[in-house]
């Protein structure tokens, strides 16, 4: 045990030790939060202080929550399967699952990940007949999310005018629809958990005399509802006789809030300090992680910031080597540029799994991506268009989901007729009404269709049933395999021309099923607590599994490979080296921040997660034009570049000139240092400036494109809107 404590400093120490009181622990990036966090764990576990089942760890990823596992495991002599260790989602899954009865469930819900919740809504927009224009989708699921995230049911809603009351409509028939589907969103896997345990006592009472140590990792970026989840659990509820709780155990750093778009609340920390009487604030002020140069640069750039809770953080690692700073030409430059420098630093005996590409926005994988490919190093992508969202796979899930829950909506439109079976949209709609009208889900109403729909939609139906029984004693990868056969699926991509990589993806779902269940054991373990719950199928678990987790697939499993993820999913990781690319107004800071000053905060505060991730080297890069949304646009380096000690810098030039580039009007420049950025904004304007308009008001221009009669600018006039105007007859008035 005294192993454990070894190498702490006298705060980690302190905070590790810590008796079972409440605790917040408030400290900088690569301070030792997680680690303090995790050796508490196994602390407590090893003094004899508590069994393992009494522990309850939220992290913000799987990925965090599974290095979380590896550690204990190595820290400890115990098995932590079985541990409440997890994400928000992955824990209310798993208390759900447990007690689906008593949530109101059937025992094989299916999890709707943020594409089924949009196509649910669309479906149900359909039913209606509501006008989508009137009521975009996309816009009605954000709404029916955060007012979700709030722990808002649609009678708690606030209605304000007539189109909120007819959203909020909307939303209790979405819930409806649900319902009767068997499904949940991820907002509502929360919600519903939060409710089970708020209305049923005994349950309650259960989970809070049970876990006596309840640790929170990342707090700063927990939601209301989050927070009111974890009260609850620590008998924080204000119900009278609520038994002696446990111990809540948080770490955060307020400087590293980047969920305050999705309702994030930094003032939980205060709330957590004042409601729970917390005693112990500790602060760790030293990093651990970085060399002195990337520290500087980080605490430099936070500074910026107003209202910070305030850390000083320090190093005795040494400065170590500057930050080197790159300007490509384009977009396409930039990442080769980046990809020669990784393939440099692989060769000199750098890990790849130590290399990490962050970037503020998804879409900047492609090129990425394309130049990684090209030259053959093997790079992973988290998140992103994930391997359970690509069509293949859904489709496949589809059939699985109707084996485990035949009344899954969602699951039947998507497959009765892929492959194509000859049943039209015409009779899809019939069927549809019928089921509306029965109010039964679309598998039982299919009776009711007669002709050649009905023998189609009959045929069909038969398939499932007989898919199910032919299943049923087979092993999971096996299940997917024969489902993929025989649903027509593989027959059907060998007969497309661009089938073969989908072959691919299915072949690769066999091979996720068969890790799934290598890792979680052939059967679900049963909760030592609640022996006489009823076990998820492995089937059931392998989906909720899909739902919840992004599938990084594209290096093989186990094989090193260049890590790919934007900013918010790097949260927490740490790197020896790291690239952050696109540092260019309007990228990052991204543009949809640049009208609010906390929006702005945010977005630096994003930029001191993504320095704080390196190790040993930092790279920074930006291009002058890049090719965004199919136009090419010309960029201005980001501020945040001007907000670092320059002598921390090293600015390093093109080392040739271009060999192919997508800029098509910019002037032949040699591989000269370059430096004259303001030359690609057309005249006098640039990318931050405050500009007024006769009809649109003030604003403030995020972009700017072509030269002389073609320039073109766009601004972001708040209330309204984000406008492309053309110079030539715009008038714009600098302020
Ligand atoms: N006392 C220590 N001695 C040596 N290494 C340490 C010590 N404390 C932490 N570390 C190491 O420092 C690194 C950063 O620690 P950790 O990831 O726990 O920081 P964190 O505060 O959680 O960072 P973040 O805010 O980015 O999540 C890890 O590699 C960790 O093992
Ligand atoms: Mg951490």
């Amino acid at each position: 045990m005294s192993d454990l404590l070894a190498n702490l400093n006298p705060e980690q120490l302190q905070a590790v030790t810590l008796p079972p009181q409440h605790a917040l622990i408030l400290a900088g990036a690569g301070s030792g939060k997680t680690r303090v966090l995790t050796t508490r764990i196994a602390w407590l576990i090893s003094t004899g202080q508590m069994g393992p089942h009494a522990v309850l760890a939220v992290t913000f990823t799987n990925k965090a929550a599974k290095e979380m596992l590896a550690r204990l495991s190595a820290m400890l002599p115990i098995n932590t399967r079985g541990m409440w260790i997890g994400t928000f989602h992955g824990l209310c899954n798993r208390l759900l699952r447990a007690h689906h009865k008593e949530a109101g469930l059937p025992s094989l819900f299916q999890i709707l990940d943020s594409a089924d919740q949009l196509s649910a809504i669309k479906r149900l927009l359909k039913n209606l007949n509501v006008d989508d224009e009137k009521f975009p989708p996309r816009e009605l699921m954000h709404f029916i999310n955060a007012h979700k995230d709030q722990g808002l049911r649609p009678a708690q809603a606030e209605v304000w005018d007539d189109y909120t009351r007819r959203r909020v409509e909307l939303w209790a028939e979405y819930e409806g629809q649900c319902q009767r589907e068997g499904v949940v969103d991820f907002a509502e896997l929360l919600l519903r958990t939060y409710e089970l345990l708020s209305r049923n006592e005994p349950l309650r009472r259960h989970y809070q005399e049970r876990f006596r140590h309840i640790l929170v990792d990342e707090f700063q970026d927990t939601n209301r509802l989050q927070y009111a989840w974890l009260k609850l659990l620590a008998g924080h509820d204000g119900t009278a006789g609520a038994p002696q709780g446990a111990a809540v155990f948080a770490v955060g750093d307020d400087d590293q809030s980047i969920y305050a778009f999705r309702g994030a609340e930094v003032g939980n920390m205060r709330d957590f300090e004042r409601e729970f009487g917390v005693q112990n604030v500790i602060r760790l002020e030293q990093n651990y992680r970085s060399h002195g140069n990337i520290l500087d640069a980080a605490n430099a750039l936070i500074k910026n910031n107003q209202g910070r809770l305030g850390k000083n953080l320090w190093t005795d690692q040494g400065a170590g080597e500057p930050i080197r700073v790159f300007e490509g030409f384009s977009d396409l430059d930039e990442a080769r540029w980046i990809v020669d420098e990784a393939r440099e630093l692989i060769r000199e005996g750098v890990s790849r799994d130590q290399i990490a590409f962050l970037y503020r926005s998804n879409a900047q994988s492609r090129v990425l991506e394309h130049e990684l490919f090209t030259k053959g190093v093997a790079y992973k992508v988290y998140g992103g268009l994930r391997f359970f969202e690509r069509q293949e796979i859904k489709h496949a899930l589809a059939y699985l989901r109707l084996l485990a829950n035949p009344d899954d909506d969602t699951a039947f439109l998507r497959v009765v007729n892929f492959p194509t079976r000859g049943i039209g949209a015409r009779s899809l709609e019939n069927l549809q009404e019928a089921a509306h009208r029965s109010n039964s889900p679309l598998y039982n109403a299919a009776a009711s269709l007669t002709g050649k729909a009905g023998a189609a939609v009959g045929a069909f139906i038969r398939l499932i049933e007989e898919l199910r029984r032919e299943t049923e004693n087979l092993p999971l990868p096996e299940v997917v395999e024969h489902i993929i056969e025989r649903s027509g699926l593989r027959q059907h991509y060998l007969g497309e021309k661009e089938g073969q990589e989908r072959l691919e993806n299915l072949d690769e779902l066999i091979n996720a099923a068969a890790s799934f269940i290598a890792e979680e054991g052939a059967m679900p373990v049963p909760d030592p607590a609640t022996p006489d719950a009823p076990l998820p199928s492995p089937l059931a678990s392998f989906l909720a599994h899909a739902s919840l987790e992004a599938g990084d697939h594209q290096a093989g499993d186990g094989q090193e490979a260049v890590q790919l993820m934007t900013v918010h999913a790097a949260k927490g990781l740490e790197f020896d080296v790291v690239f952050i690319s696109g540092l260019e107004q309007g990228l990052f800071p991204h543009e949809n921040s640049v009208m609010e000053k906390s929006g702005e905060e945010e977005e630096r505060r994003l930029m001191y997660v993504a320095i704080t991730r390196a190790r040993q080297r930092l790279y920074m890069s930006h291009a002058q034009t890049r090719m965004l949304h199919g136009q090419t646009r010309y960029c201005v380096p980001s501020a945040f570049l001007d907000e670092l000690p320059q002598e921390l810098l090293l600015r390093v030039n093109a080392r040739s000139t271009p060999a192919y580039d997508n800029s098509y009007s910019r002037s032949p420049r040699a591989a000269a240092p370059v430096t004259a950025y303001e030359s690609a904004a057309p005249a006098g304007l640039r990318v931050g400036q405050n500009v007024s308009h006769a009809k649109f008001g003030q604003g403030v221009i995020v972009a700017t494109e072509g030269r002389g009669a073609d320039a073109r600018v766009q601004v972001n006039f708040g209330a309204a809107g984000m406008k492309w105007l053309a110079l030539e007859f715009a008038k714009l008035t600098p302020l």
